[in-house]
């Protein structure tokens, strides 16, 4: 193929001068669908390296004028006569050619991800492409440039910057500051991923950021493929965490600056054996669960904030666990987490016509990443519903709602509407709200609070709205009344409330059940073992502590069921004796936002009857993916 490609290089030439695209659809002017502001898809085209140009390959990859279109020619053999171009098209967000220095595209991609960060944000680069496409120079350049911006002293405020640069090859992880020791992902019982064993260092001047990046450049697993001598067969996963010493509850920011293992071309697979084969196969499979992620998640957030509580957003699904890698970033991915998150994908190309098919691979997969949102319709402005504010209108209420003194909405907010506000990082929102002289943390907390609960209970509202104009379509027909659709039992999932219909009027003892979050008045068991603190003492109910067997333990170890020795099943057919009195439960922990709870599945306790003081309804809110206390 190569052979044909040299051989026919001139008349390709000539084919592609004379290229001249179709006019673009009038679909675009008419779109009811955009791409996600949350996450930019750039390509980045790598010039022609001498070895390619000396061995008479033309270019293949074009950016269209100045659009965000990118063209790729190809050869196409036909049966007879002779050779004709086949040229496809790619559109992404933003398109940077060969002669783009790496710091314009930090300028343009990745400055931004850093004051996010710094003010408690998670934001992720990640750079993919075919072998030998530039994705290893185009990272290594910006991790420069992000030290730079990081050790500047430019940004407002104190942190702490850390820095901990991994590989991941297969399921494998290595330490790239610690000599390439082997270290583990795990997740700890928050569900937090942790990279044990791996060192993280606190970087304080940029010259020792730069010997930090070097250290692992160095030290990165590289193998030789036959399209690049210095190929990385590997994910590098360089994090940065951000603390802020002044908010110490509050989560610290992350970067996540990504150097994907190579895509392989075809061509190159013939050279290698079978466990070279295997490690492309794990690559690829990575690279596609990577994919479903960053879609799925892109798709999640939109609907979490869209004015119309998400109805014409697809139920979107993000598979996270599914590979090492995605696992490894949990907090870029998991719906279940609260972090507000802002990603960029690079997707590098080598303009070589002999790498053309592996280009259109690159950019098919550029394009699969940009996730398509329903266009934001000019709304109608609700004053109950934050996702309907522009600027003016959410300053308006800042001045009148946030307390003595007000916090100054052109601090808070200078150019920010309701929605992204509500994408703003916490640590970010209380940070700006106490820059106002006289506000205190409490009132910040608090303030952010109450906005966060307007959404939570405006998006409450439009969902029982729809329910009761669904109702007369289908009461209808029948000619019968107009009744209010009772919500399904799918549908209270979202809830503890108990979907038994009539319950509220039987006593809340008398049908304890499994999933009903109850008070109780007792101290908590698992206070004197755990950190964590239980919450108002709620707890869930996970099954009666006659239920379970004599292996399973509570928090302190103690066992759940004394009974379950052996004599009193044996003797057991008096159910008033067997009645339980007491029920295994978990505990309803703290979370991030203020008001909100987190239920810690594996933190178990016992709860008497006795103790239970009331039910409580939890509502699960999926914009910060808590729990709240419904009123
Ligand atoms: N924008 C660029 N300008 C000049 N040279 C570049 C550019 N991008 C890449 N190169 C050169 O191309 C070669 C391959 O680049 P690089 O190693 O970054 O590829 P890669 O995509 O990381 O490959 P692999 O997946 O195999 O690691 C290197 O010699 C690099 O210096």
């Amino acid at each position: 193929m190569e052979e044909f490609m040299l051989e026919n290089a001139d008349r390709y030439k000539t084919l592609v001068n004379g290229f001249k695209p179709a006019p673009a659809s009038k679909k675009a002017a008419s779109e009811t669908t955009s791409a996600s502001s949350d996450i930019i898809v750039a390509t980045r085209i790598r010039p022609m390296l001498a070895d390619e140009t000396t061995a008479g390959f033309p270019e293949s990859v074009f950016r269209r004028g100045d659009t965000n279109t990118v063209d790729i020619h190809e050869l196409r053999r036909p049966v007879r006569g002779l050779p004709t171009l086949n040229s496809s098209s790619y559109t992404v967000d933003q398109v940077f050619g060969p002669y783009t220095s790496t710091s314009t595209i930090y300028k343009s991609l990745v400055q931004p991800l850093v004051p996010w960060a710094w003010g408690g944000g998670v934001g992720t680069l990640f750079s993919y492409g075919q072998t030998g496409s530039g994705k290893t120079f185009t990272v290594s350049g910006l991790e420069r440039h992000v030290g730079d911006t990081l050790m500047s002293g430019t940004l407002e405020g104190e942190r702490k910057v850390y820095m901990c640069i991994i590989e991941l090859a297969g399921q494998t992880a290595y330490d790239l500051l610690n000599s390439r020791k082997q270290i583990s992902i795990l997740e700890d019982s928050l569900g937090t991923t942790q990279l044990a064993g791996a060192l993280e260092h606190h970087i304080t001047s940029l010259d020792s950021w730069i010997e930090y990046v070097n250290i692992a450049a160095s030290l990165r697993k590289t193998e030789s493929t036959f399209k690049n001598d210095t190929s990385s067969r590997s994910h590098a996963i360089c994090r940065i965490r951000i603390e802020n010493p002044a908010l110490p509850s509050a989560d610290d920011g992350l970067l996540y600056l990504v150097d994907l293992a190579g895509s392989e071309a075809a061509r190159d697979r013939s050279t290698h054996d079978a466990s070279r084969m295997k490690e492309a196969r794990e690559i690829n499979t990575s690279l596609s669960v990577l994919k479903d992620c960053i879609r799925g998640r892109a798709l999640i957030d939109a609907e979490a904030l869209s004015a119309d509580g998400g109805k014409q957003a697809k139920k979107a699904y993000v598979p996270f666990r599914q590979s090492t890698l995605t696992k490894t970033l949990k907090h870029v991915f998991d719906p279940a987490g609260a972090r507000s998150l802002k990603t960029v994908v690079v997707a590098c190309v080598n303009p070589c016509l002999a790498d053309v098919g592996a280009s259109k691979n690159t950019l098919r997969y550029a394009e699969l990443l940009r996730v398509v949102v329903p266009k934001a319709e000019a709304v109608e402005y609700d004053p109950f519903i934050p996702t309907t504010w522009d600027n003016a209108q959410l300053r308006a209420w800042i001045d009148t709602s946030s307390g003595t003194p007000a916090v100054s909405s052109s601090i808070l907010t200078p150019l920010e509407t309701g929605p992204q506000l509500l994408r703003l990082p916490v640590p970010e929102f209380l940070a700006r709200c106490l820059k106002t002289s006289g506000v205190s943390k409490e009132q910040a907390q608090a303030f952010q609070t109450k906005f966060w609960k307007l959404h939570i209970d405006s998006k409450k509202r439009s969902e029982s709205k729809i329910t009761s104009k669904e109702a007369p379509a289908l009461a209808g027909g029948s000619g019968s009344s107009t009744r209010e659709k009772a919500p399904s039992r799918l549908e209270l999932m979202n809830s503890s409330v108990d979907p038994e219909p009539g319950a509220a009027s039987i006593p809340f003892k008398q049908r304890i059940r499994p999933g009903m979050v109850v008070s109780y008045n007792a101290p908590p068991v698992w206070s004197s073992t755990t950190n964590l603190v239980p919450v108002k003492q709620l707890a869930v109910v996970l099954c009666p502590a006659t239920a379970v067997n004599a292996r399973v333990k509570d928090m302190q170890g103690v066992q759940v069921n004394p009974g379950t020795t052996g004599t009193e099943q044996a003797e057991g057919d008096d159910s008033e004796k067997r009645k339980p009195e007491r029920y295994l439960c978990s505990m309803v922990l703290p979370g991030i936002m203020p008001g909100s709870y987190g239920i810690g599945l594996w933190h178990q306790g016992t709860v008497d009857v006795d103790q239970m003081e009331a039910e409580v309804v939890l509502e699960y809110d999926p914009a910060t993916r808590f729990y709240y206390m419904a009123v």
